[in-house]
């Protein structure tokens, strides 16, 4: 597992987020651009060549695997690679999670990239946020991982604005029961349960380190 301390500064950790966060937006719309576009023949295959230019460009000079969770000497954490909240992943809607003693929630909106029924978001991706947020609200500083995540879809969410909201229900031990929903402006969606567990490598007095 990749946990890297980075020695650097507020100012780089700043001018980094200003560097790469613009280019991951711009490969959201990209992205966004490519599913819906009805431009001509010529046009998506010159957008095509051109995409392809870009990526070989960025390639040019790569870390090797994954970007891994990466945090500076002061504490902060940049997991810029993460797929819900990562700043430099496409992927990632991204989301803002906010934290309130024992909750967390996040509003964000998930457009085209994320549809599965016609309209309306992929179950997956309703699992995904949900795992996250609850997640978050589970340990605000250390990283619990997901044990079991339980789910009920009660309708279908459909894709614009969303809101993601979890608290911690009860705490046992290494375990942290975790409830949330997923909700549009008419209310609920998804109901969402989970059991967060602190690693073995993580826990109190352990000698064993993240595999
Ligand atoms: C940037 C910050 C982001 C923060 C939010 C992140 C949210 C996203 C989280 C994830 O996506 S994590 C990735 C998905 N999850 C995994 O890959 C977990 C894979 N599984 C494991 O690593 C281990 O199986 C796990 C850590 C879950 C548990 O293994 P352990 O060996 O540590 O468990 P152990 O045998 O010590 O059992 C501890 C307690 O947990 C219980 N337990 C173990 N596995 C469980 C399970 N899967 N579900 C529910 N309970 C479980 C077990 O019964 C026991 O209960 P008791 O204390 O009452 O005896």
């Amino acid at each position: 597992m990749r946990f890297t301390a980075e020695d650097i500064d507020g100012h780089e950790v700043a001018r980094r987020e200003a560097l790469y966060g613009p280019l991951a937006e711009a490969v959201r719309e990209l992205v966004d651009a490519t599913i819906r576009t009805e431009v001509d023949a010529a046009a998506v295959q010159e957008v095509e060549a051109t995409v392809r230019a870009a990526t070989a460009r960025l390639r040019d000079r790569q870390i090797d695997g994954a970007f891994g969770v990466r945090y500076t000497e002061d504490g902060r954490i940049m997991p810029w690679g993460n797929v819900v909240i990562g700043l430099r992943n496409p992927i990632a809607p991204p989301l803002t999670v906010h934290r309130e003693r024992d909750r967390c929630w996040s509003e964000f909106t998930l457009g085209a990239a994320y549809e599965g029924p016609p309209g309306h978001v992929h179950g997956g991706i309703c699992a995904l946020v949900l795992d996250h947020v609850l997640g978050s609200a589970s340990s605000p500083e250390k990283p619990n991982f997901t044990g079991t995540l339980t789910l009920r879809y009660r309708r279908a969410t459909p894709l614009g604005p969303l809101r993601a909201e979890a608290r911690i229900d009860r705490v046992d031990g290494v375990k942290t029961y975790v409830v949330g929903a997923l909700s549009d402006s008419d209310g609920v969606t998804v109901e969402a349960e989970g059991v967060f567990i602190l690693p073995v490598w993580a826990r109190e007095g352990s000698t064993t380190t993240p595999t």
